[in-house]
């Protein structure tokens, strides 16, 4: 393995040398152009990145059973805070850097479920867009009556051979039994280690989580060589919306190792939490014989396995096989004057609950090109799950 990492860092170090100034001057600002070497290509598309958000679903519940809402609100900052290693660092851990995932195609789906001792936990995530790309999901459990819907895209630029990713897109929590909405912002990034070879993301900045029960989560982040000095670090503090030294609540330490709650009040010691060493609950998606052609892991099988052999010249060709038949797609809706449908999403105008969490935390919604918020449609989830599922063999 220290031979191949070696040979990794010395091809990525040649590849940085003569390409990434190429991919610095030619990028687009969609992350999907940028060209990357054959050992950061992922096989997995963008669009199962959604999945992050759940894979601790006792966590995700744990609010719904929470009669006090100042420590409700503390649960759901608790829960948001334990999924950042996953969405953030689990291919480091996993794949030894971060990957370029797969740009999913427009309509792609993945679908699939945790079950655990939360019950059962559903997700259902759509691309849907592709210029940009805009990933849209919902995850939910019947039992806790927890519902999590969110859309995201990524606006990429360079600057001193680093990427940097602002977020577009925000997510809302519901829990049913005290019918409260937590607004949740998402965090700008930037790769970090590129010219070491072994890239990483570092979150910046800061995002919130507003509840409609009153209560405002800060969270600042900071990395290696800032202040705190570890890297993927953070502090968290609660309290009363627009009483921000009011704070009941703080935690602070590393998002992919382990944090401590703080009951500020009281001076004491809550909790403390190491997603590095708790165990996710793995998602069960259909085999892919009974997957519909527009679920991501059948509809990229050919890509996935020719990366996974290394094989870039098969790689090519099979993706130029779907980029194709879009392409077509395309061309005949614009002909017909229609417009793809989206199977689980709609767009719609900002809504009066929501605007008024956005503006306790001076969230401004970014009006990309696909035109506004995203938001799971009821109505449309009558559509059986089976239109996109093969039936059963
Ligand atoms: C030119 C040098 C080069 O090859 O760079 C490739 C590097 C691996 C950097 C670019 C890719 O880095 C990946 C990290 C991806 C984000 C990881 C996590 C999330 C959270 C999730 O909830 C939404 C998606 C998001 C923001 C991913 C977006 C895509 C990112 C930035 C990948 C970059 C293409």
């Amino acid at each position: 393995a220290a031979g191949v990492a070696a040979a990794n860092k010395g091809s990525w170090s040649s590849f940085l040398k003569y390409s990434l100034d190429q991919s610095i001057a030619s990028f687009s600002g969609d992350l999907s152009s940028l060209t990357a070497p054959p050992f950061i290509l992922s096989s997995t598309s963008l669009v199962e990145y959604s999945s992050y958000w759940a894979e601790h679903p006792s966590i995700l519940v744990a609010p719904a059973s929470e009669p006090d809402p100042a420590k409700r609100a503390l649960l759901v900052l608790k829960w948001f805070l334990s999924t950042l290693k996953q969405q953030y660092s689990s291919r480091n851990e996993k794949l030894g850097s971060e990957k370029k995932p797969l740009n999913p195609f427009l309509g792609e789906l993945f679908l699939g479920k945790w079950e655990d001792e939360a019950g059962t936990t559903e997700l259902i995530s759509e691309q849907v867009s592709h210029h940009p790309p805009v990933t849209a999901y919902t995850i939910w459990n019947q039992k806790h009556g927890v519902r999590l819907q969110g859309y995201n895209g990524q606006k990429a630029s360079f600057s001193m051979r680093t990427i940097h990713v602002k977020q577009i897109g925000h997510a809302i929590y519901h829990i049913d039994a005290y019918n409260e909405d937590y607004l949740i912002t998402l965090p700008s990034l930037h790769i970090e280690g590129l010219v070491y070879g072994a890239p990483y993301v570092e979150l910046n900045t800061r995002t919130f989580i507003q509840s409609s029960s009153g209560y405002t989560s800060k969270i600042s982040y900071s990395g290696k060589g800032w202040v705190s000095g570890k890297k993927n670090s953070f502090t968290a503090t609660l309290y009363p919306e627009g009483k921000e030294k009011d704070i009941l609540y703080s935690i602070e330490g590393q998002w992919n190792d382990t944090f401590t709650i703080h009951d500020v009040k009281s001076k004491t010691e809550l909790d403390s939490y190491s997603p590095k060493t708790s165990q996710v609950t793995p998602l069960t998606i259909a085999p892919l014989d009974q997957q519909g052609e527009l679920e991501s892991r059948r509809a990229w099988r050919a890509v996935a396995e020719a990366i996974g052999n290394g094989d870039m010249e098969t790689t090519g060709t099979e993706k130029s096989k779907i980029e194709n038949a879009q392409r077509e797609l395309r061309k005949q809706e614009k002909d017909e004057g229609k417009e793809w449908e989206r199977r689980y999403f709609s767009r719609v105008e900002a809504d009066e609950m929501f605007g008024r969490l956005a503006e306790r935390v001076g969230y401004q919604v970014e009006a990309d090109k696909t035109g506004g918020l995203w938001r799971w449609d009821e109505a449309k989830y009558q559509a059986p799950l089976k239109e996109d599922r093969k039936t059963e063999p």
